[in-house]
C-alpha cells in the first residue's frame, strides 16, 4: 500500500507488520551553510526528529511492538531516558495494550513526559538514574511476563538499522562516515548492521566508519575507546543530554565491534559544545534538536581535523528539539513586553 515508508524494507524486517504510525521516511539534508562554515564539500543530517514521536526510537518500536503482538502478548515495558517511554506509550496506546515506562525521576525532558503520559502508559519515576530503571525493567520482565522493549531487545535495532537502508536509498552512496549520539549504544549497533545486511546483500561495495559521540559526563564507552582500556560502567553518569546521561550501556560490546570493524571513533564532547551544536543547527540550518542530538554536530567539529574536507559525512540528528524546550528558555532572557502600537516596536527595533 501506499506511505510505505519503513515497511518498503519488510524483506529485511524479521517481523510482519501488524501496528505502524508510519515511520520511518525521515528528510535528509545537505548542510549548505554548515559546510562553508567547516570548510566540508559533502556534509548531511539525516534528521529523525521527524518521526511520529520525534524521534528514532519510533523505527524500533514499530517493530518491536509487532512482534509483541505476534507474541500475543498485552503488557509492553522499558526503562527510558524519555524518547523510548515516548515511543512505546505511542505504540502500544495504537496496539490497544498497556505500556509500563520506568523514567528517571526528575530527569526527563518535559515533552518526552507529557508524551508517555498523554499516550496512556503506566509512568513510574524511579529514584535513581537510567541505568538502575532498567535493572528494575530486566527482573520485572522475566518475573513479570511483561514484554521488555529496551534495545536489548534485537527487534528493537531490526526496525532502526532502516535509518542505514534509506540514507544509501536517499544519497544515492554510501557516505564516508556517519557520526551520531551513543547513550545505550543500541542505534549505533543498528545502523552498522544495516549497512552490512546491504553490503553482505550486494546493494553495496563499501561501508562507512562509524563515529560514535557521547557526552563527556556520560561517556564510559568514548573514556575506554581513547584511553585504550577495557569498558568499565560510570556510576554517577552526568550531562545536560538527559537522553544520553546513561552510566552502563546495555549495548557496550556491539558498539565496541562495529567502530572497530568499521574503522571508527568513539569520542566525546562537553556540554558547552552540545549547546552550541544545538544552535547552529537551528539558526544556521533551520533544524531544531534535543541536545544529545546535537552531539553528533558537535563531535564534527571537535574531530574536523581528522576528516578531509572532501569526504561525505552524515550526521544522525536523533530526535526534535521540542521535546526539551526548557533548555532554551532558561538560556533566554524574554524581553518586556511592549505596548500593541507601531511605535512601541520601532523602540525595540
Ligand atoms: C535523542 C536521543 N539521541 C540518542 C540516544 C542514544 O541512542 P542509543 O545509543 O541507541 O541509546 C537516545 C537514547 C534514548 C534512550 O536510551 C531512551 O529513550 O531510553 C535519544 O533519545
Amino acid at each position: 500500500g501506499k506511505n510505505m515508508t519503513l515497511w518498503k524494507y519488510e524483506s529485511f524486517i524479521p517481523v510482519e507488520k501488524r501496528v505502524s504510525l508510519n515511520e520511518g521516511g525521515t528528510p535528509i539534508y545537505r548542510l549548505e551553510n554548515l559546510q562553508t562554515e567547516l570548510g566540508m564539500k559533502e556534509l548531511y543530517v539525516k534528521n529523525e526528529g521527524a518521526n511520529p514521536t520525534g524521534s528514532f526510537k519510533d523505527r524500533g518500536m514499530t517493530v518491536g511492538v509487532s512482534k509483541a503482538l505476534e507474541l500475543g502478548m498485552d503488557k509492553v515495558i522499558c526503562a527510558s531516558t524519555g524518547n523510548t517511554s515516548a515511543s512505546l506509550a505511542a505504540y502500544a496506546a495504537k496496539s490497544n495494550i498497556k505500556a509500563y515506562v520506568l523514567v528517571p525521576s526528575g530527569k526527563i525532558a518535559l515533552g518526552k513526559l507529557a508524551q508517555a503520559i498523554v499516550y496512556g502508559a503506566k509512568v513510574v519515576p524511579v529514584r535513581g538514574n537510567f541505568d538502575d530503571a532498567l535493572n528494575v525493567v530486566v527482573e520485572a520482565s522475566s518475573e513479570l511476563g511483561v514484554y521488555m522493549l529496551n534495545s536489548i531487545n534485537p527487534f528493537r535495532l531490526e526496525g532502526q538499522k532502516t535509518i542505514a537502508f534509506e540514507i544509501f536509498d536517499q544519497l544515492g552512496f554510501v557516505p564516508d562516515k556517519v557520526i551520531l549520539p551513543v547513550g545505550n549504544a543500541g542505534n549505533i549497533s543498528a545502523i552498522w548492521k544495516g549497512f552490512r545486511e546491504l553490503y553482505e546483500a550486494g546493494f553495496i561495495d563499501k561501508l562507512p566508519k562509524m563515529i560514535g559521540i557521547q557526552a563527556e559526563g556520560a561517556s564510559p564507552l568514548a573514556r575506554a575507546w581513547k584511553e585504550r582500556r577495557d569498558f568499565k560502567p560510570l556510576e554517577k553518569p552526568e550531562t545536560i543530554a538527559t537522553a544520553i546521561r546513561i552510566g552502563n550501556p546495555a549495548n557496550w560490546p556491539k558498539a565496541w565491534r562495529v567502530v572497530e570493524e568499521s574503522g571508527g571513533v568513539l569520542e566525546s564532547v562537553t556540554d558547552e559544545e552540545i549547546l552550541k551544536a544545538q544552535k547552529m543547527l537551528a539558526s544556521k540550518e533551520g533544524i531544531f534538536v534535543e541536545p544529545a542530538s546535537a552531539s553528533s554536530l558537535a563531535g564534527l567539529m571537535k574531530l574536523r581535523n581528522e576528516i578531509e574536507e572532501d569526504e561525505s559525512v552524515v550526521l544522525i540528528t536523533t530526535g526534535h528539539g521540542l521535546k526539551d524546550p526548557n533548555i532554551i528558555l532558561e538560556g533566554f532572557e524574554l524581553p518586556e513586553p511592549i505596548e500593541p502600537s507601531l511605535e512601541a516596536f520601532k523602540e525595540v527595533l
